[in-house]
């Protein structure tokens, strides 16, 4: 685990000192948006226009936030338009990788760089730009052409697929309605607080204090989620949105990597009867499964955080998951 300084790779652990044990997330830095033709705007420099063929998707498969993306291309149906592959499970010394492993084949998306033949993500950071200091992270949507990344945050990625290809692709599903947005981004909001980030800030924390109070809101929200789903199919309403699909992603991780890895072991998702049924209900969704990779998923955490599993052994279990 680590990052770049000026362009430098380096390998540190997320600092919590100065933050009292607590996990602070960074802020992405590339911000960019891909526009449909007629809002695209070539003078822009944060601007890139749709087009087929342009840009490739880098995804990790343990990622929670890369497989948001990896969601989007499924539901927008993006798979002719954009091209995608993955880094390998184990995050270590130089970061994200692009090993090639026999005995980490996923059938739908291949270990490698593509574009590059590079070894290691950093290195697609420094193409992008030579100065680049912060975290090296997946998703990574990077456009061929201007060689360079178009954006590293999941949330904007999952936005722009959400409507940006809609003329080339005829797919004009909208997980992002106007009417809904506000009521969409509140339930985000908890959600990315206390649960998508919540994990994390459980998992990572380095003192008691820190520990206890990412996990008291954390089962707090999945309480109100049960709530709210015995009156509701979905988050916002009867018809699902992207707000869903930000939630899949933590749960389907949760009881076999955030209940014993990070901590979070209150209860599973197995004892929430609503919860359950609707993780079951969103796995089941038309070539949602295929973007799940539990083997990726549980040998990324158990087998890269070595300061929280210094044994790097791999459990079997759980015996039990929503399916
Ligand atoms: N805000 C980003 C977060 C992405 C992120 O943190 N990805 C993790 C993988 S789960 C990562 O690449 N971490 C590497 C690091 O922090 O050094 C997003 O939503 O896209």
């Amino acid at each position: 685990m680590g990052l770049l300084i000026d362009g430098q790779w380096a390998d540190q652990w997320y600092d919590t000192k100065a933050s009292q044990g607590k996990f602070i997330r960074s802020e992405s830095a590339f911000r960019n948006w891909i526009y449909p033709e007629g809002e695209y705007d070539a003078h822009n420099p944060t601007h890139f226009p749709a087009q087929t063929g342009r840009y490739h998707l880098y995804v990790s498969l343990a990622c929670p936030w890369a497989h948001r993306a990896l969601i989007f291309i499924k539901l927008k149906q993006l798979e002719d338009i954009i091209s995608i592959s993955c880094v390998h499970p184990d995050m270590l010394e130089n970061g994200w990788e692009f090993k090639q492993d026999p005995d980490f084949i996923d059938p739908n998306i291949h270990i490698e760089d593509p574009l590059h033949q590079f070894d290691y993500a950093h290195q697609l950071y420094t193409k992008a730009n030579p100065d680049y200091s912060g975290r090296v992270t997946v998703p990574i949507l990077w456009d061929k052409e201007r060689s360079t990344i178009v954006s590293n945050e999941s949330s904007e990625i999952i936005r722009i697929f959400n409507r940006a290809f809609n003329d080339i692709t005829h797919n004009t599903l909208n997980f992002y309605p106007a009417e809904k947005a506000d009521q969409i981004d509140q339930i985000n909001d908890r959600i990315y607080n206390t649960l998508n980030n919540g994990v994390y800030k459980c998992g990572f924390a380095t003192t008691q204090q820190a520990y206890e109070e990412a996990l008291v809101p954390l089962f707090d929200t999945l309480d109100f989620l049960e709530e709210q789903l015995s009156t509701n199919s979905y988050l916002v309403g009867e018809e699902q949105t992207e707000a869903d699909w930000r939630l899949f992603t933590t749960l389907i991780r949760f009881d076999a990597v955030y209940f014993g890895h990070f901590k979070c072991n209150m209860k599973r998702i197995l004892d929430y009867p609503k919860l359950n049924a609707y993780l079951k209900r969103l796995y089941h969704w038309p070539n949602i499964a295929s973007t799940v990779n539990l083997q990726h998923i549980k040998r990324h955490y158990y087998f890269s955080h070595k300061n929280i599993n210094p044994t790097q052994v791999v459990p079997i279990g759980p015996a039990s998951l929503f399916v």
